[in-house]
């Protein structure tokens, strides 16, 4: 298995807590999609997978490796969280793209323009866009722009969070060519969170369910 969490215990919610258990795995080419209603803790799952945010318990395996013995900021480059609501700073489109390779964890990897400009054709925004201010995006575009820059950070595992929310038809059909040929690459696998099913086309798709009705604490 290229991505095992076992028994990740949290807690959700300020009011009544309610603990949640789920464990899971994916291999290499694999789509894990993380199934549950509106509430169940799905965004809380990925963001403590992603090492956003702390858990009761648990442990959690890339490629065989504890996440004990990687420091956070090394683990969120091989295991990258996708918000469902793009994370962009203010600047340019390719302000955003360029920014995870000035850091000393992503520099890594060089900056490839070109590369990043193939894959905004693929997601059907417009070449002039490299230059667009963030803050000017759609929301379907932001979305896209953000799931380049997860690309070109070349991680192992993508933790999608609804990530055609703001899509339309087109938009999304091209964000699941592009997923399914990166997950042909060796070493990819992705969790998916999404509440319209449109993920039918992808291949090797599994499901772990978070069950609402776990106890409360
Ligand atoms: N920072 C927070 N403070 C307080 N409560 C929170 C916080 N983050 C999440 N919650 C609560 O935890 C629960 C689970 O939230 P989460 O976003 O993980 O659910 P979800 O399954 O992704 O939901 P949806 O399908 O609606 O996106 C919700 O009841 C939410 O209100």
């Amino acid at each position: 298995m290229l991505f095992t969490f076992q028994n990740i215990t949290y807690t959700l919610g300020t009011g009544p807590a309610r603990q949640i258990t789920v464990s899971g795995s994916v291999s290499e080419g694999g789509v894990l999609v993380v199934r549950g209603p509106s509430g169940a803790g799905k965004t809380t799952l990925l963001r403590v997978l992603a090492r956003l945010q702390p858990c009761d318990g648990g442990e959690v395996f890339l490629q065989g490796e504890s996440w004990q013995h990687i420091p956070s900021p090394l683990w969120r480059v091989g295991v990258h969280y996708l918000a469902q609501k793009p994370a962009l700073f203010d600047g340019t489109v390719a302000d955003n793209l360029a920014k995870p390779f000035e850091t000393r964890v992503g520099s890594k990897h060089r900056f490839d323009p070109g590369r990043a400009k193939a894959l905004m054709q693929e997601l059907l925004l417009d070449a002039h866009q490299w230059e667009q201010d963030s803050r000017t995006l759609s929301g379907g575009e932001a979305a896209r722009v953000a799931f380049i820059r997860a690309l070109l950070i070349e991680p192992k595992v993508m933790l999608l969070d609804e990530p055609t929310a703001a899509l339309d038809g087109r938009a999304r059909a091209a964000f699941y060519r592009t997923l399914s040929r990166w997950l042909t690459s060796p070493g990819h696998a992705a969790l998916l969170v999404s509440h319209n099913n449109d993920y039918q086309g992808l291949d090797r798709v599994s499901f772990v369910d978070i069950d609402p009705i776990q106890g409360d604490v």
